[in-house]
């Protein structure tokens, strides 16, 4: 579906070295590594947004749809949440509809700002699902979260994933559980320039545990 063929990035020095991987339809990766390695920069990368790394380094890229949920939720503060999601080509029947999917059905007419944080994020997921996305990119959608809102948002990709077989989620964490309910693929990213040290299949339990046993032990990674 897509395949990646990065030469690099670089910010007055080197970030990301040369990436190469492929995603395949109905992936679920996990992508893990040291704060500040480059995670962010790789998702931008695939998005399409960083206009320094060339089109043909990104094969297929302009064949997909992509839903992107940033760090923070960026919906537009003077639109209802159903109009925001109406930007990103729904019809407000489906907008609706994508905002009861993440639990937000009776918050159609509220604005951004009448939201908690968890609250604001699954409006921006339910943004993503308003594209129609063949690739969902998620960056860290559980950072500053509580235990159970995070755990519930969790079940809710999960769900979503499971909705969706045919669409694929590259989901940036630092947790190294969260692969094991979310992932079947995980990716780390590592070193100075960074390159993805694994590119791993975790359907099975036993390789899950054998990835997030190597994880644990590699040096500088924070497991929660
Ligand atoms: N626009 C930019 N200008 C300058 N430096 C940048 C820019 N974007 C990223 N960087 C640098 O590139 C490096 C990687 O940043 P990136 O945000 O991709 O890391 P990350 O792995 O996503 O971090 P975190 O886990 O803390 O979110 C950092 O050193 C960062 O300071």
């Amino acid at each position: 579906m897509l395949e990646l063929q990065i030469a690099g990035r670089s910010f007055g020095q080197p970030v990301l070295g040369e990436v190469f991987a492929t995603i395949e339809r109905g992936d679920r990766i996990c992508l893990l590594g040291p704060s500040g390695i480059g995670k962010t920069t790789l998702l931008n990368a695939i998005a399409g947004l960083d206009k320094t790394i060339p089109p043909k380094a990104i094969i297929g890229r302009d064949k997909l749809r992509v839903g992107y949920l940033f760090q923070e939720h960026r919906l537009l503060p003077w639109r209802t949440l159903n109009a925001n999601l109406q930007l990103a080509g729904a019809t407000t029947a489906e907008a609706d509809d994508h905002l009861a999917s993440v639990g937000l059905k009776d918050y159609s007419h509220y604005l951004p700002d009448q939201l908690s944080l968890g609250m604001a994020r699954r409006a921006a997921l339910a943004r993503c699902l308003a594209v129609k996305p063949d690739l969902l990119l998620l960056d860290e959608p559980f950072a500053s979260l509580d235990p159970v809102m995070a755990g519930e948002l969790k079940a809710l990709i999960a769900g979503i994933m499971d909705a969706h077989p045919r669409m694929a989620m590259i989901c940036v964490t630092h947790d190294g559980g969260d692969a094991e309910i979310l992932a079947n693929r995980l990716w780390y990213l590592d070193g100075r320039p960074a390159q993805l040290q694994w590119d791993d299949a975790v359907g099975e339990p036993r390789l899950i545990n054998e990835l997030l046993g190597k994880l644990r032990n590699s040096e500088g990674f924070d497991m929660v």
